[in-house]
């Protein structure tokens, strides 16, 4: 890996909306203002673009996320790379077989949730980069990373706009073998409280 790529630099402009915005809804960090209910289209493509800039190295040529939340940055993401995304359905029953499926705890609606994707666009040999906006306990990127290697791709790398470091996530895809980049990593969340590693230059 290049010396120079730090795929985990707190990316200062998205740390201290995060801290000076954020709200706290039990293990949540809501911040669904301006990432994944209400969008901002601005900072969603200033936050994607540093994540490509990161995520460049991998050479991905293709872009795979899942339904919902992810669809935005990956989309960004996919954009600023030249390449394609796929996003895994969730909430389609009619993916075009063959197709390959995983179940997966929804951490925001606390029920199984199916993902689904066409082996028509995630094809052997293709070099896959997930992207999405949360990463927690890794179960979904996981979920992703297996059904694209099952698919027959390669997984490169890992991308997520907020990591919480309370959870299992990164340990989680860091041993199937994939590098993880983040631009916010929320350490814990106390007190109503939102407590983030810090960007160096602060
Ligand atoms: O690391 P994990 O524990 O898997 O959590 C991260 C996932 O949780 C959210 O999805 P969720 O299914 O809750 O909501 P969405 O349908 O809005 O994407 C988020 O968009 C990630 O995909």
């Amino acid at each position: 890996m290049s010396p120079h790529l730090d795929l985990t630099a707190p990316y200062a402009p998205l740390v201290r909306r995060i801290e000076s915005e954020g709200s706290i809804d039990g293990q949540m960090l809501v911040i669904d203002h301006f990432l994944n209910h209400r969008i901002e289209p601005g900072f969603i493509f200033e936050l994607a673009h540093e994540l490509a800039r990161r995520l460049s190295f991998f050479q991905p040529n293709v872009i795979l996320t899942a339904e919902a939340s992810g669809i935005a940055p990956a989309l960004i993401v996919a954009q600023a790379l030249s390449v394609p995304m796929v996003y895994a359905k969730k909430y389609s029953t009619d993916v075009e077989a063959p197709s390959i499926c995983r179940s997966i705890p929804s951490p925001t609606k606390g029920v199984e949730t199916r993902l689904a994707i066409s082996t028509r666009y995630i094809r052997p040999g293709q070099r896959v980069v997930i992207v999405d906006d949360f990463l927690a306990n890794g179960r979904t990127a996981a979920a992703l990373i297996e059904m694209a290697r099952e698919a027959g791709a390669d997984v490169r790398g890992a991308g997520f706009v907020v990591e919480k470091r309370f959870k299992q996530g990164r340990e989680h895809i860091e041993a199937l073998h994939v590098p993880v980049s983040t631009l916010a990593q929320v350490e814990r969340l106390e007190s109503g409280r939102v407590v983030m590693t810090q960007a160096r230059d602060e």
